[in-house]
């Protein structure tokens, strides 16, 4: 295996349940030196013991707009009255402190990294089949059957995104060992 991964950033998606959470957790305690994620802004207070620039770079509102205006972000978003957003500096910061940054977003995400400088590699990561995602949602226990409904309805356009071509790279998350297996491979990838 080789030591050094890329520093290219890695962006990986999938439909909601695919398993991305549950990989990349594996890959953390793994290889704790060679990723990272960024630190997103938001406009919420911090909380005891948050620190700003490491849980998040905390900003107040009209900051958080005039980064909007200047284009500073891959994605934003606004959640019961805050602010969250990725800035494409903050993962440039992953790279230049020697650590491959990996963003997990949605299709809308991907799109607008492809509109950036950033030069990242693309993974989707496939359940085996509608009926299996459907079933992993429902068995993780944390979603309602609103919720369900919404993210199986969401998992369609996602297949049907990820079938344009726009990835690197698809893996199928069918066996657990061999998905890492392909995830591990694909990020150590020789560019
Ligand atoms: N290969 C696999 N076989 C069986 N179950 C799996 C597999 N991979 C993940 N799971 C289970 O599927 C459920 C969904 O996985 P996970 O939470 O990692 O998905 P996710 O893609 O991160 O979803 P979200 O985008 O909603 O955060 C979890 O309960 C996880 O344990």
């Amino acid at each position: 295996m080789a030591s050094k991964a890329s520093l290219r950033p890695i962006v990986i998606s999938g439909p909601s349940g695919t398993g991305k959470s549950t990989l990349l957790k594996r890959l953390f305690a793994d290889y704790p030196d060679n990723f990272g994620f960024s630190v997103s802004h938001t406009t919420r207070k911090p909380r005891p013991g948050e620190e700003d620039g490491i849980a998040y770079h905390f900003v107040d509102r009209p900051a958080f707009e005039r980064l909007i205006v200047e284009d500073a972000f891959l994605e934003h978003a606004e959640f019961s009255g805050n602010y969250y957003g990725t800035s494409i500096k903050a993962v440039e910061d992953v790279g230049a402190h020697g650590k491959t940054c990996i963003l997990d977003i949605d299709m809308q995400g991907v799109v607008s990294v492809k509109n950036t400088p950033l030069n990242a590699r693309f993974l989707f990561l496939a359940p085996p089949s509608l009926e299996t995602l459907r079933a992993r949602l429902e068995g993780r226990g944390t979603e309602s059957p609103e919720s369900v409904k919404k993210r199986m309805d969401q998992a369609e356009k996602e297949m049907a995104f990820a079938e344009t071509g726009a990835h690197d790279k698809i893996i199928v998350n069918d066996d657990l060992e061999k998905a890492y297996k392909d995830l591990v491979s694909f990020v150590f990838e020789e560019q």
